[in-house]
């Protein structure tokens, strides 16, 4: 099987961190294309970025049409454009936050999200909403750290997260605790050791979740609102789309 996992934002090194996390965790035969759009944000760390980006994951989903993808991931814990994107394929297409969202309910009565900026928080608390999580989140958590300072400046990075990972395991009264962005994808394991719970993280939550609806002959549904879209003329940037 080959699942196509975007990063929706055009940092080369966390598009090649992703990869990496969702390689070491995929079945023998299961093959992983790590992209990532050729235009748009270096980082997504508002609902600006998150709608810009957006445009980026359905090109690429479109790319990955073309090239034959049985599964797509949107590796961004925004999820974005992940309604639009499912409208493309009938292929499983998961979004990181819902991936993580659904594991930690499956090992967990109650989890903690810790992401990276304050300002991103409420994005994850919409998602929540929208997926039926609420009641399960005890709390949306920032280290406050930009999202490129994963990148570029790791060792403070993670250890602003583990603080703010124990706080949560201290005072949340949780199970586990949700890692908040897709940069984050290779700090699973460190974290769980120096916290002691249980460590969701979504990018490689979603690569077995997709694995498991291929095994299933499962896909995304084409009756109702995720049909493909009905064709129409795009003009200007977007021309190229008129022959969808
Ligand atoms: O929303 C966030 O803070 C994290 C989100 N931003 C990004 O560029 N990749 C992500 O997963």
């Amino acid at each position: 099987m080959h699942i196509r996992v975007i990063n929706p934002n055009t940092t080369a090194g966390m598009t090649a961190t992703i990869g990496e996390a969702a390689r070491r965790i995929a079945a023998p035969g299961t093959h992983i294309s790590a992209t990532q759009p050729d235009a748009g944000p270096v980082s997504i760390e508002s609902h600006f970025d998150e709608a810009i980006s957006a445009v980026g994951v359905l090109e690429e989903v479109l790319a990955g049409e073309r090239e034959g993808a049985d599964a797509y991931v949107i590796a961004c814990f925004g999820d974005p454009g992940l309604m639009a994107a499912r409208e493309l394929t009938r292929a499983p297409v998961i979004g990181i936050a819902e991936a993580a969202f659904h594991m930690a309910s499956l090992i967990s009565t109650r989890f903690s999200i810790v992401t990276t900026l304050g300002r991103t928080g409420i994005i994850a608390e919409h998602l929540l909403e929208q997926y039926g999580f609420r009641h399960h989140c005890r709390r949306v958590r920032a280290a406050e750290i930009p999202v490129l300072d994963l990148e570029e400046n790791g060792d403070a990075a993670l250890s602003r997260l583990i603080g703010e990972c124990r706080r949560a395991r201290d005072e949340d009264g949780i199970g586990a605790i949700v890692l908040g962005c897709g940069g984050m994808a290779d700090l699973t394991d460190e974290i769980a050791r120096e916290v002691g719970l249980p460590v969701v993280e979504g990018v490689t939550a979603a690569v077995k979740l997709t694995e498991a609806l291929v095994g299933l002959g499962l896909g995304t549904s084409k009756h109702g609102d995720l049909a493909f879209p009905r064709p129409k003329a795009f003009f200007g940037r977007f021309a190229h789309l008129s022959e969808l």
